[in-house]
């Protein structure tokens, strides 16, 4: 059995603004820092490098992955910091499919600079409620297949991307099917889902896989009409939340009433493989399992 090694990473906790240089510049910036402090990989938020502030931005400014300058970008930074970096997620173009329209794609370059492979988010957020409006179907496409990155400076890395987070079959494929020792939720989420939802989410995901999860959340107002949750997050494969980047916790009168952005930041967290090895020892859900899991149903 492999001995176990801890491994520090830093989750950025970013207010992205729809200024592409203007994130760019803190993300060089954290992961400089990030580096500094001997973390081995970066973890960034969905939408790191531009959060938009219309449907037509979010298209003209959608770019290919890997070949776009973002993904250039981000490789740079890696490779002049020697870290890995999972880019949350960008827009990718997808004209080629469906003229005007793009996929949220999240990425991961290692630590040479160099492309080690890309997810579309599967799973697109409409909501409609009187504090929050949000149509990703008006502009995104859902992509159509699940990605694990092996060898990793934290094993092998499950791809999922917000929303994706409430679906819990496809963190099942991303263990069973990948391997995956840790799942990452890079996210926007909304303040009062998140809230609600978020953190309750995360541990159960972490708990029912016996895997790291790793969600960057962005936090704070990025415009006059769309403001996130935060509370970007690490937990242990037994559930407990090992750090914690913080974000609203209330939601008086929505939306004017938010405080001003948070200003970004990096989260450490330490993780141990060892760790997952040992929740997965302790509780064998794996062995457990049955095919009734996801079969068929009598309804009487
Ligand atoms: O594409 C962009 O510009 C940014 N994308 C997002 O912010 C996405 C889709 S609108 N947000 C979520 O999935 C929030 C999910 C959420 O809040 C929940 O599940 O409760």
């Amino acid at each position: 059995m492999a001995a176990s090694a801890t491994v520090k990473i830093a989750i950025s906790q970013l207010c992205s603004t729809s200024s592409k240089a203007h994130n760019l510049a803190v993300v060089r910036d954290l992961v400089s820092k990030a580096a500094s402090k001997g973390c081995k990989m970066v973890f960034l938020p969905e939408c790191f490098s531009l959060m938009s502030t219309s449907s037509k931005m979010t298209i003209e400014e959608s770019e290919a992955v890997p070949d776009g300058d973002t993904v250039r970008e981000v490789s740079s930074i890696a490779r002049e910091n020697k870290v890995w970096i999972s880019g949350g997620s960008i827009h990718e173009r997808a004209d080629e499919v469906e003229e005007g329209k793009v996929w949220n794609t999240g990425f991961v370059v290692d630590d040479m600079g160099e492309f080690r492979g890309k997810y579309r988010k599967a799973h697109l957020f409409t909501i409609e409620t009187p504090s929050v409006t949000l149509g990703e179907t008006n502009t995104t496409l859902s992509g159509s297949s699940l990605t694990c990155i092996r060898n990793t400076p934290v094993g092998t890395l499950g791809l999922s991307i917000c929303y994706d987070l409430r679906f819990p079959y496809l963190s099942s494929s991303l263990r069973y099917n990948g391997g995956a020792d840790v799942i990452i939720y890079p996210s926007a989420f909304t303040v009062p889902t998140g809230m609600d939802h978020w953190e309750v989410l995360l541990r159960a995901r972490a708990i029912e896989n016996q895997c790291f999860v790793v969600a960057a959340a962005q936090a704070g107002r990025h415009n006059e009409k769309r403001s996130s949750y935060g509370h970007s997050m690490c937990v242990s494969p037994s559930g407990s939340v090992v750090s914690s980047g913080g974000g609203y916790s209330s939601f008086p009168s929505p939306p004017d009433d938010l405080p001003p952005p948070l200003k970004d930041f990096n989260v450490y967290a330490d993780v141990d493989l060892g760790e997952v090895r040992k929740a997965r020892e302790r509780i064998q859900v794996e062995k457990h399992r049955r095919e009734e899991d996801l079969g068929q149903v009598d309804v009487l």
